[in-house]
């Protein structure tokens, strides 16, 4: 494919990064037939670059929607929703923002399971964008070192900060806590609801999503019942 460039909204984007047809690219405004899996250039970016071209294709969106972008309340949208992007809800994709774990030794001898329930996250869906919401419970069993509590809740905001769908959500967080704790004993449970499924769509108000994984001790029948029994009510 032959290099070009595109204007958008005085911003130049090599179009090689978009991977997109000739005839995709028109003389003057974007594409809206994206083929490449990915931006080859993504994890290069500074965050105030990814701003800067999520700012500019969110204006595009809201003129195509016919907002009036002079309103005043209207004005910083663009902007607003691009930093909320990058340094808020999308801000797991970015690994520098993945959070250090504090790990003691068990000097308590404690080997029973640990619960942490009810960690409350908001995602979004990979799929329209919009939120779920849940709660996520947590059990390990040490196998020498035990976690600050707050880890805990810090790695699912973690991996709960991207766009997500529940079951990868569930099973990044068993990998990442099965990682650092150097143990499999580990179990995640998630009940969520789904945005794209209760305001949108089929708009079921009262459905919820639950997904689980259960490593090591927990695919025994009296440690997941232990687990399941402490996180209910
Ligand atoms: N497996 C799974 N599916 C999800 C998750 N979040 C949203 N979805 C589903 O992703 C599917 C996308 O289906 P599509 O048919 O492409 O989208 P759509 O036309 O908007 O579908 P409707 O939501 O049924 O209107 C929908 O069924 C969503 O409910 C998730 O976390 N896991
Ligand atoms: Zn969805």
């Amino acid at each position: 494919m032959k290099q070009k460039e595109i204007s958008l909204n005085s911003l130049l984007i090599d179009s090689d990064h978009f991977l997109l047809t000739d005839e995709e690219i028109g003389d003057n405004h974007v594409a809206t037939s994206i083929e490449t899996p990915m931006r080859e250039d993504a994890f290069d970016l500074s965050d105030s670059e990814k701003i800067a071209i999520i700012e500019s294709h969110f204006r595009e969106i809201m003129l195509t929607l016919g907002l009036d972008l002079t309103d005043d309340s209207l004005r910083g949208t663009p902007k607003r929703v691009a930093k909320m992007y990058i340094e808020e809800i999308f801000s797991g994709l970015n690994p520098a923002n993945e959070p250090k774990v504090a790990l003691f030794e068990n000097k308590y001898g404690y080997y029973e399971m640990l619960v942490e329930k009810n960690i409350s996250f908001y995602s979004n869906c990979e799929h329209h964008f919009v939120p779920i919401v849940g709660k996520t419970h947590i059990a390990y069993i040490s196998s020498g070192q035990v976690i600050g509590l707050s880890k805990l809740n810090r790695i699912v905001q973690y991996y709960a900060k991207r766009p997500q769908v529940q079951e990868r959500l569930t099973m990044q967080i068993a990998k990442h806590l099965q990682r650092v704790l150097k143990t499999d004993h580990v179990a995640v449970f998630i009940d969520a609801k789904h945005l794209c499924v209760s305001s949108r769509g089929v708009k079921d108000e009262a459905t919820s999503t639950i997904t689980s994984y259960y490593g090591g001790k927990f695919q025994e029948d009296a440690t997941r019942r232990e687990f399941l029994q402490s996180i209910q009510g």
